[in-house]
């Protein structure tokens, strides 16, 4: 929305407004025609929207409270305008499940966005429309990082390596406030390009700071630019042009660094088992020639680098900021840890089904302050129904994974931070089917069993050699900045060495 407001402050207002007359009178007709298009007898209901912005207004600020706010309104499916696209929310688990589960052929595509399509970002993965393109690529990144986790435990064996590294870096800030934003942020990304690329890099490459500045910018922008989705005329208008100039100009800096990385990789000689993403695609390439859209590479790398840092790195950064502000679950985890594991040794993901209390703690993060709180969008691909609903090919999705973890049905005091709602009276795991972090469905998270082992293996780490406080006088702020992802405003923290 920052793109809407530099537009109504801009200086040039009369050359703005006869542009804006222009431009609103031949969307005001296009809004008609697409009106009538497609028009299904028994639409969802929605709130009332305005000629041309839609309810854009209202989702200004907080998008995902305010849709919450709605669904007591209209319920599970709803209709809104964003712009002149009409969009469906979907909240709640049992219409989710219908929707992404159920009627998985109709609504697993991602919408035609017009900057998607601009910087060719559909050639990846995560906006891939849905089809054989998308099929091709999701089966070889699964079973990529598949073998990376079984067998010979590379995956296990790369994330305890960042573990060290981090742990070792954060000794350095030992007893000091200290925003730890961006040494997770390396420390996670360091995960992927290990993965991804077959390489590390030390936390100071100004290389590897450029490409988490140009990811982290983009995932902020991605809300803002969305305006350029709804309006692509809005390209051409003086105040605005340069945040689609800045947006461009990113994703083609992003896609240079892949390329480069991959012209790079020193493959040497061809191991039995590929190492990284890059030695897997060509090893692919050379026994089925064809098997792989060969244009993808670089927005298959982007894609994981991107969709694996912000959201992993922004959990444990809430995660941090919940346990400084719960010293009693703090303490429960370590007292945990130290029962079970002990200081003598790093924790192991075998170790997990003996933490139940540690990962109901991480089950809570992902719960009270959900990181991709409206999912990514989807788009349907053909006329179908919903809760009974008519809901016509090529409408936008909204999936409210916010809603759901912050159910008051499902969920006691939801915004209460509470980890023993995951335990049963035996102090074991229970899951609640209300929950659903990473979606569900055939566009599932991709990564959602590195994250889960990310999640588990950093902090306990951190906990096992530390104590999280903040500075004295620090007033906590749990409102989030959206982006994609939700991730905590700044704050600093001190990380203490336990005895
Ligand atoms: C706490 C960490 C994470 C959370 C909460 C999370 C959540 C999500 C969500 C909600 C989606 C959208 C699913 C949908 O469209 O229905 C998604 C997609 C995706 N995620 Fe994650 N994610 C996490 C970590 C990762 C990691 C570590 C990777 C790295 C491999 C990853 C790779 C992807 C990819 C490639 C997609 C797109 C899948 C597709 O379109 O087929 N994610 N994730």
């Amino acid at each position: 929305m920052a793109v809407l407001q530099t537009l109504l402050t801009g200086h040039n207002i009369t050359a703005l407004l006869i542009a804006a007359v222009a431009f609103l009178v031949s969307l005001a007709l296009f809004s008609r025609f697409r009106g009538r298009r497609g028009r299904g007898a028994n639409l969802p209901p929605g709130p009332p929207a305005w000629p041309v912005l839609g309810n854009l207004p209202s989702l200004a600020r907080n998008p995902h409270l305010q849709l919450t706010a709605w669904r007591g309104t209209y319920g599970d499916v709803f209709s809104v305008k964003m712009g002149l696209q009409d969009a469906v929310v979907v909240s709640g688990k049992d219409a989710i499940r219908e929707a992404l589960v159920k009627k998985a052929e109709h609504f697993s595509s991602r919408p035609d966005l017009f900057l998607m399509r601009r910087n060719k970002q559909q050639n990846g993965l995560v906006m891939s429309p849905y089809g054989d393109r998308w099929k091709i690529l999701r089966r070889f990144s699964m079973s990529t990082l598949r073998s990376f986790g079984m067998g010979t435990g590379i995956l296990e064996e790369k994330i305890d390596t960042e573990c060290r590294h981090f742990c070792t870096e954060l000794e350095t800030k030992s007893g000091e406030p200290f925003d730890f934003t961006h040494l997770l942020h390396n420390a996670v990304s360091n995960i992927m390009c290990s993965m991804a690329l077959g390489k590390r890099f030390e936390y100071g490459d100004p290389l590897f700071l450029r490409l988490m500045e140009i990811s982290e910018r983009g995932v902020e922008l991605f809300v803002t630019a969305h305006v350029f989705n709804i309006y692509p005329v809005l390209r051409f208008f003086p105040v605005v042009r340069k945040q689609y100039k800045e947006w461009m100009d990113l994703s083609e800096e992003s896609i240079e660094c892949f390329m480069n990385f991959i012209a790079q990789h020193e493959d040497g000689e061809r191991q039995e088992k590929a190492r990284d993403v890059i030695e897997a695609f060509r090893a692919k390439l050379e026994d089925d020639p064809g098997s792989l859209p060969d244009d993808s590479l670089p927005h298959l790398l982007g894609d994981l680098f991107v969709a694996g840092m912000e959201t992993t790195a922004n959990t444990l950064r809430w995660g941090l900021l919940y346990l400084a502000t719960h010293p009693d679950v703090q303490a429960k985890v370590q007292a945990e840890l130290d029962r079970v594991v002990g200081r003598e040794r790093p924790p192991a993901v075998s170790d997990k089904p003996d933490l139940p209390y540690t990962e109901a703690t991480i089950l809570e993060f992902q719960r009270v302050r959900t990181v991709v709180p409206l999912n990514l969008p989807h788009c349907t691909t053909a006329d179908t129904t919903l809760l009974g609903y008519d809901i016509p090919a090529g409408t936008d999705v909204l999936v409210n994974l916010w809603s759901l973890h912050m159910d008051p049905a499902h969920w006691d005091n939801p915004d209460t931070f509470d980890p023993s709602r995951f335990l049963d009276d035996n102090g074991q795991l229970q899951l609640n089917d209300s929950f659903m972090p990473f979606s569900t469905g055939r566009r599932v998270c991709l990564g959602e069993q590195l994250a889960k082992m990310e999640l588990f293996l950093f902090l306990t780490n951190m906990l096992q050699r530390f104590t999280f406080t903040l500075p004295e006088g620090a007033r906590p702020n749990f409102d989030g900045i959206l982006g994609v992802t939700l991730r905590p405003q700044p704050y600093e923290l001190i990380a203490t060495r336990r005895e």
